[in-house]
């Protein structure tokens, strides 16, 4: 049975209301009715329960009609209104109808009033639903709208026929027009650029043409300029055979499209970086399998990608300790287990497939997911074999001599130290044995800077062939060595190791087939006794290596303390020799040379005098080795030729019969490149006829036999000078090997003249001089001449001319002067 119907009469007249309800009972509808008769009572019924319908009279005094209904319509739209009243006219009743009223009843006939509630239920029942159905609609095309906003989708159609499209809110808001904005295939069109144009032009027409659905990611360029991507999936529909309409959805999917495209980006920059890194590069997964590795990887490994993906690292990785060649750990356990970047030991080899090895460096580091737990490792490794090779060779020949592989000064001083160190531990001695070969300079000058190389070479040999391995031979530079004998007790080692030094050095040595000998000086200091640091016992044997010198070489000497003055001294004399050079403290002596048969002067030879402050007129042997060892020689040579050549220029002036000066050149003068052309000038400027100028040079220069020697000698001849060769005999020249040399005369030296009478082989040597030196065209001239003894065997055997305290020692220009002015003749 159905529930009572609720009814709201409005009607001021009970007698109406009653018949109301009269005709409702009597027409079998159970309805429960309530009068309201007043607007105030009408306001607060209407919300006071479900009501089924209004009823109400048209003139109720109080209440107006539309008021009233306006009032029901707005609490209760979709409740039946039936009004029930006298006549209220045709045009009124439409107006009511149009207001909301549900039906008319006049009160004289109520006979269709059940019958018109019972509709009107029906009417409003209906009228519910459709609006449930209309809202339910709202909210799904809401929430459609809302979800396309989101997914950043819309629809859009297109028909073939007219060419016009049309697109929801979403798609004009992807494209950035308003969502009224024109909408023809044309204007579609105008978003896309360049290939993206024709590819959507191409699918589109194949759409129409052949029915053919495309789902397509395109590039647009937004009504505001900005580039899009924009998903577009789209279908025909067909009708009898021909396509009728498009339609299809767009979605922006720019965000992902840049997202893609930067991965994209980033994958490509990490492939090429690896593929390029000059380091090798695995990755593994968290069980430690291989799922890649670099082509730098591939060729310190062996394996190839293929072989190597999904292999376990160690069967791939075959690491060993250098040192025992025992395997190493996996170094990608830390990461893993522990998430730690780890490195491998220093002392790692990398083994080959092919049994190759190199030394490797590495580090290894976990791989994180987002989540943060480790999904692999990364191993990344060097070959550092020839960086650590290179290493090894820089730090060796920082501390090594290049020529003899002996250890250097700096890495002698280190050891010194460490042997001072150990010594005053232990309580024991350490030896410093200085060591400087005697008159090397004359090997390297003769013979040439390679010979010179190849005896320092064989020195060093010999040196560490006497020596135990715990001494230290080292090459301090030049032709000087170091010995360090750490842990010695006393003197007497070190005075064995010194006369083994001494018979080891002064063996023969072959050079050029030529045999050599050699002798070298030793100074030996001690500690504690001569010093109580490195440097202190080093510059004390220095000092005693001096002291071995001047006692003549080929000797070893002790350090003692009066030892350090000397080699102060010496230094002091330098000194002033560099001032004497300033400040032209020089004189040149004249030394006569008096041809042998008409005892007339025919020459001289320039020897250098130092007007010392101090110490007087000094003789070169007191300080040419000083300036030669110090470079002075050149500027002191240079004065002494251009004096010389001023000199005989204004004798000739004056008138004198001049006669050839000859001058001392030494080697390191004759090695200088402008020597030729300096002289050229000096005697163009001095206007000296180059015949009246001569150049003594000695053995050792010309023993060089180099080209550029040959062609200086060639140069100075052609400018007209004499040249003579100093000291001959002492050398080791022999007249045969002169021939190559425009020599014009030989000097004798000295020491075969002194005892010529009664030592044979002298004698026997200076008649070979002099007659091969004929044979050769060269004149000979015999100095240190002192004796009528000397004068008479030099002047039966030929020799030319004659030098020597015989005829006059060397003397001023002054007093030369007045030999030239009576150009007498010497007896
Ligand atoms: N006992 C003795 N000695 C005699 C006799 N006759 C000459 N002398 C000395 O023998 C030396 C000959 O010169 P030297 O062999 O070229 O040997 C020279 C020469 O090699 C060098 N020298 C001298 N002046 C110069 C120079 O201007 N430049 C260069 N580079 N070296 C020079 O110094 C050396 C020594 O020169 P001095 O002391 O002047 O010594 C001179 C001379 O005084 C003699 O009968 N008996």
């Amino acid at each position: 049975m159905d529930a009572p119907l609720n009814l709201l009469i409005i009607e001021d007249t009970l007698a109406d209301f009653l018949l109301v309800e009269r005709h409702l009972r009597k027409d079998g509808l159970d309805a429960h009715c309530r009068q309201v008769a007043n607007s105030a009572d009408l306001v607060a019924d209407l919300t006071d329960m479900n009501w089924d319908a209004v009823l109400s009279d048209y003139n109720v005094p109080g209440m107006e009609f539309t008021e009233s209904l306006a009032l029901v319509r707005s609490v209760l739209p979709d409740v039946p209104v039936i009004l029930v009243s006298g006549t209220v006219g045709e045009e009124n009743a439409v107006g009511l109808l149009k207001l909301g009223v549900t039906d008319f009843l006049l009160k004289e006939n109520l006979t269709r009033l059940v019958p018109a509630i019972r509709r009107a239920q029906r009417d409003a029942a209906e009228l519910r639903a459709r609006h449930a159905a209309e809202q339910a609609l709202r909210e799904k095309s809401q929430l459609l709208l809302e979800m396309s906003a989101l997914a950043h989708i819309g629809g859009w159609e297109y028909d073939p026929a007219t060419g016009r499209c049309s697109w929801t809110e979403e798609v004009a808001r992807i494209h950035e027009v308003s969502p009224s904005a024109d909408t023809s295939i044309a204007f579609f069109f105008s978003f896309f650029h360049g290939e993206w144009r024709l590819k959507i032009e191409t699918v589109l027409s194949q759409a129409i043409k052949y029915g053919k659905p495309f789902d397509l990611e395109l590039e647009i360029v937004t009504a505001k300029g900005n580039r899009k991507w924009v998903r577009m999936v789209f279908a025909p529909t067909s009708d009898g055979g021909s396509v009728v309409k498009i339609r299809g959805s767009t979605q922006d999917i720019t965000d992902r499209k840049r997202g893609e495209i930067m991965m994209f980006n980033q994958k490509e920059r990490a492939e090429v970086t690896l593929h390029s890194i000059g380091d090798a590069v695995i990755t593994t997964d968290a069980q430690g399998i291989i799922d890649y590795l670099n082509p730098v990887a591939q060729q310190l490994t062996g394996w190839s990608m293929e072989g190597a993906i999904n292999k376990s690292l160690m069967d791939v990785l075959n690491i060993v300790d250098k040192n025992n060649k025992l395997p190493l750990p996996n170094p990608i356990l830390p990461a893993l287990s522990e998430g730690t970047i780890s490195h491998l030991p220093v002392d790692c080899l990398l083994i080959r497939q092919d049994g190759r090895y190199s030394e490797i460096e590495n580090s290894t580091a976990p791989i994180r997911s987002r989540d943060g737990s480790i999904i692999g490792a990364v191993l990344v490794f060097r070959d550092v074999t020839a960086s650590r090779e290179i290493t090894a060779k820089i730090a060796y020949q920082a501390m090594h001599d290049a020529l003899t592989g002996l250890p250097n000064r700096i890495l002698a001083l280190d050891r010194l130290q460490q042997a001072i160190g150990a010594a005053l531990r232990e309580g024991t001695c350490v030896g410093v044995l200085f060591l400087d070969l005697d008159r090397f300079k004359n090997i390297n000058d003769s013979l040439g800077h390679s010979s010179g190389d190849y005896i320092l070479e064989q020195v060093a040999a010999r040196l560490l062939s006497v020596t135990r391995a715990t001494d230290t031979v080292s090459r301090q530079g030049g032709d000087e060595f170091m010995i360090i004998m750490p842990s010695a007790s006393h003197q007497v080692h070190f005075a064995d190791l010194a006369t083994k030094i001494l018979d080891a050095v002064s063996a023969p040595y072959f050079v050029k087939q030529q045999e050599l000998s050699l002798t070298i000086s030793i100074g030996i200091s001690m500690y504690p006794n001569d010093g109580s640091d490195a440097s202190t016992l080093i510059k004390n044997a220095d000092a005693a290596m001096y002291h071995a010198k001047e006692a003549g070489c080929d000797n070893y000497q002790f350090y003692a303390t009066e030892m350090n003055s000397k080699a102060a001294k010496r230094l002091l004399f330098e000194v002033q020799l560099r001032h004497a050079v300033v400040r032209q403290e020089f004189v040149v002596y004249y030394q006569p040379k008096v041809d042998t048969a008409d005892r007339k002067l025919i020459g001289a030879e320039a020897l250098i005098r130092w007007n010392h402050p101090d110490l007087g007129l000094l003789t070169p042997a007191n300080f040419i080795a000083i300036a030669e060892d110090s470079g002075l020689i050149v500027s002191i040579g240079q004065w002494v030729t251009e004096e010389v050549c001023r000199q005989n220029q204004a004798w000739l002036q004056h008138g004198h019969a001049c006669v050839p000066i000859s001058v001392n050149l030494s080697a390191i003068q004759f090695r200088n490149k402008s020597l030729v052309d300096s002289l050229r000038i000096l005697l163009e400027e001095t206007g000296l006829p180059p015949r009246l100028l001569e150049l003594e040079l000695t053995e050792s220069v010309i023993m060089q036999g180099s080209e550029t020697v040959i062609g200086t000698l060639q140069r100075l001849k052609q400018l007209g000078i004499n040249l003579s060769i100093d000291d001959f005999g002492t050398g080791y020249s022999s007249l045969s090997y002169l021939k190559r040399f425009p020599i014009d005369t030989l000097k004798i030296d000295q020491s075969f003249v002194w005892d010529i009478a009664h030592d044979e082989s002298n004698a026997a040597i200076i008649k070979a001089i002099i007659s091969m030196a004929h044979s050769l065209k060269m004149s000979v001239i015999a100095e240190g001449v002192e004796t009528q003894e000397q004068l008479a065997f030099l002047e039966a055997h030929q020799c030319d001319a004659i030098q020597g305290y015989y005829f006059s020692q060397p003397v001023p220009a002054m007093k030369f002067e007045e030999m030239l002015k009576v150009q007498r003749t010497l007896h």
